[in-house]
């Protein structure tokens, strides 16, 4: 094209090229523009969260995490927050004789400005104070950290509804929503942010000690509910055992759980389990309880011997309870009692091959402290408390002079004199500590009246004793007849099968006898017609040498009667004579066929 341009070369022409090289110049200008705009465009998001990053530094915590409710009261403590006027209603049961040192009231409350103490509101009932106090309501709040603003955004998700308008459930969070808070501050900050989670972590830390959370399982033994009120988690001084004891599972607990490290180069499942056995109301439930509280574990409660529990649930249960975590298993004899065969399919229990299953399973046993509970060890079997599945037994006996003077203390605190006589006149070993604790609550702020009353108790003890004698016997009648109908039953199912089984060998056989018939009544028909086809072989031949007989005969007569005719005589004999051949060979060939088909049926 240049080539043309300047061979051609004019004024005019010069014009033009200029205007044609204008017109590409900007042409291309704008496909370039074009080209960079569509890719900023297409970058865009890129770019700005790029510098956003370089900018901000974020994090998130959801409610799904364990550090999401210490996060939530970690916020508490600044005065900025406190002090919003975008708040949320938080309840809390406490016991009452936690309340004196309870968390909220020893660190939060009293540490954050008077707003939040005014609207702390406290109400009795049941040994427990609901506690009412605001946290912070959904949207953006400011506080300062170590001189660092930070903007922290609360937002709740409203999770996907399920079919039947029940939403997920969360075992860290009743609730069905999704609640997220996200910390944002300006500049590189991560240093920051850690320093903030190591505070909330030891928060926790704190927290799960004064307040571990308590795990039942929800009415259809689907997920565990986190209890709030009833069930709190106690110390260890609130139970009263057998001299050192409290201190010896204190010691194997701590020392199992310091020893991850060792059970993970052993290759043994980082798990440990007690069977706690011995007559109800000894504190075999309450020592586990306190031992949770002690260690500041979560525990899951439930009982084998709740109709809701079958061997799925309590493998799907199992699998989520959290970890580490002390799992209690009460009643677990429940698996072992005899139950009538129709009563078992209907209820749909749990079985002793479900419960080994589930405490076996895989992802079950890692970082858990297993407590089996039953008041009966004798109805267990070997398979489950052997060394592996049941680390430690322990007696829970009835209660010993030592205990009843602790527990008379328990509740008259000034009364050493009065708890030492008292304990004397109980009749040892022979009443529940749960009985014993009966009485006193019989006759609160009265140590005297306790004592001087003293006969009702071993009345009741008697009474309870004798109730226990008899219904031992009942039940020790109906578990006889349950086995004995289960053993007929058994017998009776084994003999029908007998039966059948015998039937269908008699059927088999009488089939395998007519088919013999059958097939020795076709071989005998083929021999009678074999044997007619012989006969008429034999009737043929005859019938043939007949025929010759009587054609010599007639040959004869005819020689006799005309000597003339002696060639036509012979001609005559030749006929006869091949046709006698022919026969011959067929009657031959036929006779071999017989013989070869006797031969083959013979064989
Ligand atoms: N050793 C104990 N020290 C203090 N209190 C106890 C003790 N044993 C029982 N109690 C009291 O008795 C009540 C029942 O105790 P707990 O449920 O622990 O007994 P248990 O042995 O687990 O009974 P069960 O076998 O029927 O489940 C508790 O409320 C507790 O206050």
């Amino acid at each position: 094209m240049n080539t043309l341009f300047v061979s051609t070369g004019t004024g005019e022409d010069e014009n033009s090229l200029n205007k044609v090289f204008l017109i590409v110049k900007t042409g291309l200008f704008i496909a370039i523009a074009g080209y960079i705009t569509t890719f900023l465009k297409g970058k865009y998001n890129e770019i700005y969260d790029y510098v956003l990053a370089r900018i901000y530094t974020t994090i998130t915590i959801s409610s799904d995490t364990n550090l999401f409710q210490p996060m939530l009261k970690w916020l508490l403590q600044f005065e900025e927050i406190s002090k919003t006027n975008n708040l949320r209603v938080m309840c809390e049961s406490i016991q009452e004789n936690e309340f004196s040192h309870n968390f909220f009231s020893e660190n939060l409350i009293s540490s954050s400005k008077q707003e939040l103490s005014d609207n702390l509101y406290s109400s009795s009932g049941n040994n427990t104070l609901d506690q009412v106090y605001f946290s912070i309501g959904e949207g953006t709040h400011k506080f300062h950290y170590k001189g660092t603003k930070i903007t922290v955004d609360f937002s709740i998700n409203q999770k996907e509804q399920s079919f039947f308008g029940f939403g997920q459930r969360n075992i860290n969070n009743n609730s069905s929503n999704k609640q997220e808070l996200s910390f944002e501050v300006l500049g590189q900050k991560k240093d920051l942010f850690k320093d903030i989670i190591l505070e909330v972590v030891e928060l926790k830390k704190k927290m799960d000690k004064q307040n571990s959370a308590i795990y039942l399982m929800d009415q259809w033994a689907e997920s565990w509910d986190r209890e709030n009120s009833t069930t709190k988690p106690i110390k260890m001084d609130f139970v009263i055992l057998k001299k050192g004891l409290a201190e010896h599972l204190m010691d194997d607990c701590k020392k199992f759980l310091q020893r991850q490290q060792v059970y993970e180069r052993l290759g043994i499942p980082f798990r440990r389990g007690y069977l706690f056995y011995g007559y109800p109301g000894c504190g075999k439930t309450t020592t586990v309880r306190a031992i949770a509280g002690e260690l500041g574990l979560p525990i899951c409660i439930m009982s084998l011997s709740n109709k809701e529990l079958n061997d799925d649930t309590l493998l799907t249960l199992l699998n989520k309870a959290p970890k580490p975590c002390i799992v209690l298993l009460e009643d677990v004899d429940s698996c072992f009692i005899q139950r009538e065969a129709s009563e078992k399919q209907d209820q749909n229990r749990v079985s002793f091959s479900g419960l080994l299953n589930a405490l076996d399973g895989v992802g079950v046993q890692e970082g858990r402290l297993f407590f089996l509970t039953t008041n009966h060890i004798e109805r267990l079997s070997p398979a489950l408390i052997r060394p592996g599945r049941v680390d430690k037994k322990v007696e829970f006996k009835k209660a010993d002079q030592d205990q009843v003077e602790r527990l008379f203390l328990k509740f008259f605190e000034g009364y050493p004199k009065l708890a030492k006589q008292f304990a004397e006149k109980v009749p040892m070993d022979r009443m529940s500590m749960a009985l014993i604790q009966q009485h006193f609550l019989n006759y609160f702020d009265e140590p005297e009246k306790c004592l001087e009353t003293i006969d009702e108790l071993i009345k009741e003890c008697e009474n309870t004793e004798e109730f226990e004698r008899s219904e031992k016997e009942k039940f020790e009648k109906k578990q006889k007849e349950i086995a004995e109908k289960n053993r007929l039953e058994k017998e009776k199912k084994e003999k029908e099968e007998k039966e059948k089984l015998e039937k269908e060998k008699l059927e088999k056989e009488k089939l395998e006898k007519d088919k013999e018939k059958e097939k020795k009544k076709e071989k005998e028909k083929e021999i009678e017609k074999e044997k007619e086809i012989e006969t008429d072989i034999e009737q043929k031949s005859n019938n043939e040498k007949k025929n010759e007989i009587e054609k010599e005969n007639v040959l004869k007569k005819s020689t006799q009667q005309n000597n003339n005719t002696i060639v036509d005589k012979d001609q005559i004999e030749d006929q006869n004579i091949s046709k006698k051949t022919i026969d011959n060979l067929n009657s031959n060939s036929t006779i071999n066929l017989v013989s070869e088909n006797i031969k083959k049926n013979n064989d």
